[in-house]
């Protein structure tokens, strides 16, 4: 098999808090490699978005080495999309604006024609056209969400790391990003990691998923998504995926009780 693009290699980070270190991540290892799709999912709180921050080079692992390409990861580079929760958009700029900006930076430039090229596309497939000029707080909290992906996808990222793309969207939205999502990928192969709560999701956008404990998490367990791709919204009623979905719904709620038990041994001991 070829070499992984991404790799996460016994990774432990530990936070100090007054009350002494806090293990988030756990000797957590797995490979993603080139044009796969992994999908992590897990309780909330267990420590999904501290992993894909190391991934991001936003922090760095108390132990064990995270790897792009065999070189471990030292910061944040341009060769990675990064879309978090909260994170994305220049308040400062206007829709348009926020869009084109990665395309003014060094390592993304493009000439200004192709820049507004670009940036008409996304303003039409984000449906945020009648908003170009507008600044981020005129917008709803999903408006602002499409238009973090926007940002994300406009560079052409080899890798796109996405924490909860799609939470703020509503159902229909939400499913049209996901199928947005699934054509830019087809068009232009990309190595991504998204973090969900929705198993729906996972499955119906991943090509394997990574289950992962109650703080500190852990690999519970990786499955394959046995559907190829392109993917139809036909497969959400194949007989796999109700048993897919089955299964991973059971780890994650096993995983669920037992961050509950930790809160609650928490709070008798205060
Ligand atoms: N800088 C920090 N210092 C101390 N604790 C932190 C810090 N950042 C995160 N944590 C704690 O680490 C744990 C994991 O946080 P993280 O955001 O990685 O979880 P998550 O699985 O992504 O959660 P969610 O699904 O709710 O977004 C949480 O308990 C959080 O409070």
């Amino acid at each position: 098999m070829s070499e992984p693009r991404i790799r996460f290699e016994r990774v432990s980070l530990e936070f100090p808090t007054a009350a002494g270190p806090l293990r988030v991540v756990d000797d957590v290892s797995y490979d993603i490699h080139e044009g796969e799709f992994v999908a992590v999912i897990g309780p909330s709180g267990c420590g999904k978005t501290t992993m894909m921050n190391m991934l991001a080079g936003f922090q760095r692992p108390t132990s064990g080495r995270v790897l792009l390409d065999g070189r471990e990861v030292a910061g944040p580079g341009s060769d990675r999309g990064v879309m978090f929760q909260e994170y994305g958009v220049f308040p400062w700029l206007t829709v348009r604006e926020n869009i084109a900006f990665g395309l003014t930076l060094k390592a993304n430039r493009v000439p200004a024609g192709e820049r507004e090229a670009i940036v008409e596309r996304y303003l039409g497939l984000m449906g945020l056209a009648g908003f170009a000029d507008a600044y981020p707080k005129h917008l709803s909290g999903g408006m602002r969400q499409r238009l973090a992906l926007a940002r994300a996808y406009a560079v052409k990222p080899q890798f796109l790391l996405m924490d909860e793309p799609f939470g703020a969207l509503d159902a229909q939205t939400r499913s049209n990003m996901q199928n947005l999502l699934l054509e830019i990928l087809a068009a232009e192969r990309k190595t991504v990691m998204l973090i969900t709560h929705s198993v729906e999701e996972a499955i119906y956008l991943a090509s394997r998923i990574v289950i992962v404990t109650a703080r500190p998490a852990r690999v519970r367990e990786i499955v394959a998504v046995p559907f190829a791709y392109p993917r139809d919204e036909a497969i959400h009623e194949a007989r796999e995926f109700g048993e897919l979905r089955s299964h991973i719904r059971d780890l994650v709620m096993d995983e669920y009780r037992a961050q509950q038990g930790q809160a609650r041994a928490v709070a008798f001991s205060e």
